[in-house]
């Protein structure tokens, strides 16, 4: 391990880029705040506002996958295709393996320019989540309590909302519902034998509701659906604690275009068609497995600048108060007054820090796909 390697992975470096994110966070979420009077008056201006404060927080994930980590994102895709993506708005489905998978999301998104207005339908429980969940309340995006009676007026509505939206945006759907598991893959394969569907091997069986109702009504404003399958290279299972410790990985993620036209409009009919699709993924993943590729061609799309510039503006303008508040201690308390202020400072970011990235510990998931447990 180099030098620089080694620095990366000392735990006050992740205490740094937590503190950082924490606090660019709450700041930007402060000014989000303050957009509410421009919604009164012009709802596409505050929406414009919005999307690119909420850039500024999650390209700080992107600028950690790409440039701390150095984490490679490779696409396969058709070429052909390519000038679309980014240049209208789409519904993506992605397989939920990974407990990095939004990042990689996010650095996708980045580099089609479409980060700050990404859109997901996400679990209700990551809505009180400090920074994520109010930056997801400003952008509109999508709670579901994966409760379908409590969720379908409400899901409705929200993406009734998005009909209008001023940006390009790419609405990303996990129709899994749930990370995968030995176990809730076992439960799924048992509701796939009653409903006498065929046993996927690296998926979950797809919920199908919120896919039909996004499709429904999305139609119209939303070009297209992309089939994405997301797997890392050498059998790696990567973590956010990896990432911020500055471990590298490889994605390679296989996107297919599916033109909204060509899904079914009835209910049955979409969900046989989502099952379908499931069925192919698994075949794709399959491929990934046996050959270390998917059957696309590659095509090169690099890491933008950007995420990185913001992300050294946000750790100057941060770090420079805690800078003033620890020379200003040195100056004047005793050693012990200061020593104990410091280490409580850091344990308790560093625990507040650590709590989020449980969020996305597969280790943590929630019980949804196992019967009889709770959502939570
Ligand atoms: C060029 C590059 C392209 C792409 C780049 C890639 C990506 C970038 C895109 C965007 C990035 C943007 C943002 C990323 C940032 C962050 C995202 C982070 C993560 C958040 C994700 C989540 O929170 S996932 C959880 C929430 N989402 C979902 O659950 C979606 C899927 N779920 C549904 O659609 C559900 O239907 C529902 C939630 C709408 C409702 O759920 P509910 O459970 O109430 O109802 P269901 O109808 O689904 O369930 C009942 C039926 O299911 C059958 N059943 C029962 N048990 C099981 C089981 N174990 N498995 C499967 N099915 C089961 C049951 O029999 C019922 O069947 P019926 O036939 O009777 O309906
Ligand atoms: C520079 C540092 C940037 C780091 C940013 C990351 C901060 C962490 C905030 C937590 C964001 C939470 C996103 C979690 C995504 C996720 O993967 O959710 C899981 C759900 O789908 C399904 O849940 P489950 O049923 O429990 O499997």
């Amino acid at each position: 391990m180099g030098l620089v390697e080694w620095l990366k992975s000392q735990v006050v470096c992740s205490l740094l880029i937590g503190y950082v994110f924490l606090g660019s966070g709450l700041l930007v979420n402060l000014l989000q705040l303050c957009t509410l009077p421009v919604w009164w008056f012009n709802k596409q201006l505050a929406r414009t506002i919005n999307c690119r404060l909420a850039y500024c927080i999650s390209s700080q994930g992107v600028a950690l996958l790409d440039w701390w980590s150095g984490t490679k994102c490779t696409l396969y895709t058709d070429p052909k295709m390519f000038p679309l993506y980014g240049a209208e708005n789409a519904i993506v489905v992605l397989n939920h393996n990974f407990e990095i998978d939004f990042v990689c999301g996010w650095s996708f998104c980045e580099r089609f320019g479409v980060l700050g207005s990404s859109k997901v339908l996400v679990k209700k429980e990551l809505a009180y989540v400090p920074v994520i969940g109010l930056m997801w309340y400003f952008l509109e995006i999508v709670f579901c309590k994966r409760k379908w009676e409590e969720d379908r007026i409400k899901v409705r509505q929200s993406l009734q909302n998005l009909r209008d939206y001023p940006e390009n945006f790419w609405f990303l759907l996990f129709c899994e519902g749930t990370r995968f598991t030995p176990e809730k893959h076992r439960i799924s394969m048992e509701v796939a034998d009653k409903k006498g569907l065929p046993h996927l091997k690296h998926h979950l069986l797809p919920r199908t509701k919120g896919f039909w109702v996004t499709v429904q009504n999305l139609r119209g404003s939303v070009a297209a659906v992309y089939d994405a399958t997301l797997n890392f290279r050498n059998n790696e299972t990567p973590t956010l604690l990896g990432l911020l410790r500055g471990k590298k990985y490889h994605a390679d993620l296989y996107v297919r275009r599916i033109p909204l036209e060509s899904i079914p409009e009835g209910e049955a009919e979409c969900a046989a068609w989502l099952h379908k699709l499931y069925q192919e993924k698994d075949g794709f993943q399959e491929q990934y497995i046996q050959t270390g590729r998917y059957p696309g061609p590659i095509v090169n799309i690099q890491r933008r600048p950007g995420p990185l510039l913001i992300w050294l503006c946000w750790w100057a303008l941060v770090l420079y108060p805690l800078g003033v508040v620890l020379v200003s201690m040195l100056n004047s308390g005793s050693t012990v007054t200061i020593l104990a202020s410091v280490a409580i400072c850091s344990a308790a970011s560093y625990l507040f820090f650590r709590w989020m990235i449980g969020k996305t510990e597969i280790s943590k998931s929630s019980g949804y796909g196992i019967k009889g447990e709770k959502n939570s």
